[in-house]
């Protein structure tokens, strides 16, 4: 599996733009939150140390990972973010509830970024268990928020260019 062959985390083949133009917005699910906290640091210091100014990073706590469309949609309305990062962590249960709100919550934020011409981006861990999650928040299989956070920085980029 791709994950065990190296640190999703390593960004060092690929040039990352200055954050410094972008206002951001985080919806953090409080599920999991042991895992939620650390995917939101590795995804607000990953901005910072791309240049994003403390001001200029929004960040709202929702109930749980099915919320985060609602919260980016919320955040998105208010019309002044270049990008929204949407962090959670669904952990397989006895039920089939995990894919449902799998499902939701994927095609939920393409819906609003689309809705919006702004990019939302999907940092939801989808795990069989906790050390899956843990291994991906800031383990061993590095840091999804951080990965959320360069992938936001370089779509607002994207986006500022290609809208003018
Ligand atoms: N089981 C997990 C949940 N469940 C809660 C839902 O996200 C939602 O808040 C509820 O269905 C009410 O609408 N959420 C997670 O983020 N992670 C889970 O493992
Ligand atoms: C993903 C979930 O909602 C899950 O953690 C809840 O557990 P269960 O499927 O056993 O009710």
């Amino acid at each position: 599996m791709a994950s065990q062959l190296k640190n999703l985390s390593d960004f060092s083949h690929t040039v990352i733009p200055s954050a410094a133009p972008y206002r951001f917005g985080i919806v953090v699910a409080e599920w999991n939150a042991d895992v939620t906290r650390a995917l939101l640091e590795g995804a607000y210091q990953t901005l910072i140390k791309h240049g994003a100014k403390e001001e200029n990073i929004q960040t709202y706590p929702v109930p749980g990972s099915f919320e985060l469309t609602s919260g980016a949609d919320l955040l998105l309305k208010q019309g002044n973010l270049d990008a929204v990062i949407c962090l959670g962590c669904v952990i397989q249960g006895e039920t089939r509830h995990f894919d449902f709100i799998c499902d939701a919550v994927a095609n939920g934020v393409s819906n609003v970024a689309i809705k919006y011409s702004k990019p939302v981006i999907f940092g939801v861990l989808t795990t069989d268990n906790q050390q899956q999650a843990l291994d991906r928040s800031g383990g061993k299989h590095g840091n999804k928020g951080d990965e959320a956070a360069i992938t936001a920085i370089k779509m607002a980029e994207l986006t500022v260019t290609l809208n003018g």
